[in-house]
């Protein structure tokens, strides 16, 4: 395991890294839960004393959402109830003037960490705690806290090099995240396991299918990997029409492992009995799969009666897990997939972990309450990579000690 907040010493001057990359749109940084969720780590730190510097990245290098954290200081000082001062540094002689200069209780953001060269490349935490950034820091704070478990999946300086220099420490949202999302492969439940999986890639389908296999009982598929899965097992589906650009290349490379699959795990998947499309007046028409003697246009959600076939599989499970969206629920017409799922799942007292960074949008999109379920992670790289058993190099630079 690793060590937490209830393990630093008092009056620290500590040095943590957030995830708080975000949407931009139009230049402006968009709230979003990553900040209430982080905010509850700062105020913990804030509240008991700590000289508190925070890290984070947004975006990366030539992209449009590479923009300052200055935004992102005020949004968080909002959500944690106290000032976060902020300074247009990383590390140089600006960056260290703030950070000596911090009274207990004082929480400071230092700037976009991928704005310094040796932040990105990576590279292996011995590497990285090597670098001037990292040497440079660690001379000025006491401890390190990595709370960025949605970023602990790569190997950057801010997540790597530290741990190896200072103490170092799991903050709130690592803790929280990291047993959630790890359960399913540590946990034992009493009764049945069930794993909603769908969104559009075939490949995060079949790494958690072959990883979770002997864990979970039932499969509940949608999304373009679900219709993927339906042409594998013979339907005239999961193909690409002209201007699309989501099959034939799936199907090409994962052809062959889907249908073992099928094989293999036929009684553990469940396929869209129906989907749903756009019709000629614009609204959602529906089609039996049984029906389809040749696809003539796009797919977009799986139908009603799907639903209620996944429905009372989801009520009658101890424990279920939701990767990937069932539709493209953007739109209100082919949500019906996805909150479908949802709403039976917030129904109900089961066990539950919702991830992937699009599809636990559609929690608040459709106004349903987060409480209702076990845990939302606000992980998306991270979260399959946890699902699918492989390593997170953050989470592994924390525990070595
Ligand atoms: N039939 C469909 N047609 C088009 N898009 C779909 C369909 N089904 C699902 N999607 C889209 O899949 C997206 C989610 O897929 P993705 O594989 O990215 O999952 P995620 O795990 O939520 O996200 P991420 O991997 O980015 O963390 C949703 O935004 C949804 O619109
Ligand atoms: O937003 C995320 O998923 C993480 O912060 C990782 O960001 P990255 O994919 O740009 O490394």
């Amino acid at each position: 395991m690793f060590k937490t907040l209830d393990d630093l010493d008092p009056e620290q001057r500590v040095l943590v890294r957030l995830d708080l990359n975000s949407p931009v749109e139009d230049g402006e940084v968009q709230d979003n839960r990553r900040f209430d969720r982080h905010a509850e780590t700062v105020r913990e730190l804030a509240e008991a004393g700590h000289r508190v510097v925070l890290m984070a990245h947004q975006g990366r290098p030539g992209d449009d959402d590479f923009v300052s954290l200055e935004q992102h200081a005020d949004i968080l000082a909002s959500h944690i109830g106290r000032d976060v001062g902020f300074v247009a540094d990383t590390y140089g002689d600006e960056a260290i003037a703030a950070i000596d200069a911090l009274e207990a209780g004082e929480v400071l953001l230092l700037e976009n960490t991928r704005m310094c060269d040796e932040e990105l490349p990576e590279e292996d935490p011995e590497v990285k705690a090597d670098t001037e950034f990292v040497r440079t820091l660690a001379e000025h704070v006491d401890a390190y806290v990595n709370d960025a478990y949605s970023a602990a999946h790569r190997s950057h300086a801010s997540l790597v090099g530290f741990p190896l220099v200072l103490p170092a420490y799991a903050g709130r949202v690592m803790q929280t995240e990291y047993e959630a999302n790890s359960s399913i492969a540590t946990r034992e439940f009493d009764g049945q396991v069930t794993m909603v999986v769908g969104g559009t890639k075939a490949t995060d389908v079949i790494d958690v299918m072959n990883n979770l296999g002997d864990k979970v009982d039932q499969f509940l598929l949608g999304g373009i990997a679900g219709e993927l899965f339906l042409r594998a097992a013979g339907n005239d589906v999961g193909f690409d029409l002209e201007g699309m650009d989501f099959f034939d290349d799936q199907w090409e490379a994962n052809r062959e492992t889907i249908e073992s699959l099928l094989d293999e795990r036929g009684d553990q998947i469940k396929l869209a009995v129906d989907l749903a499309y756009e019709d000629e007046t614009d609204d959602r028409g529906e089609i039996a799969v049984a029906n389809i003697t040749e696809k003539d246009r796009a797919y977009l959600d799986v139908g009603s009666m799907t639903v209620d076939e996944y429905d009372p599989i989801i009520r009658d499970s101890e424990a279920v897990f939701v990767k990937g969206a069932l539709g493209l629920f953007e739109d209100e017409r082919f949500a019906v997939g996805t909150t479908g799922v949802l709403r039976a799942i917030a129904e109900t007292d089961c066990f539950s972990v919702v991830g992937g960074g699009d599809t636990s949008r559609a929690i608040e999109m459709y106004g349903m309450d987060e409480g209702d379920f076990g845990h939302v992670s606000i992980a998306g790289g991270a979260y399959i990579r946890a699902l699918t058993g492989a390593p997170l190099a953050g989470v592994e630079a924390l525990q070595q000690d």
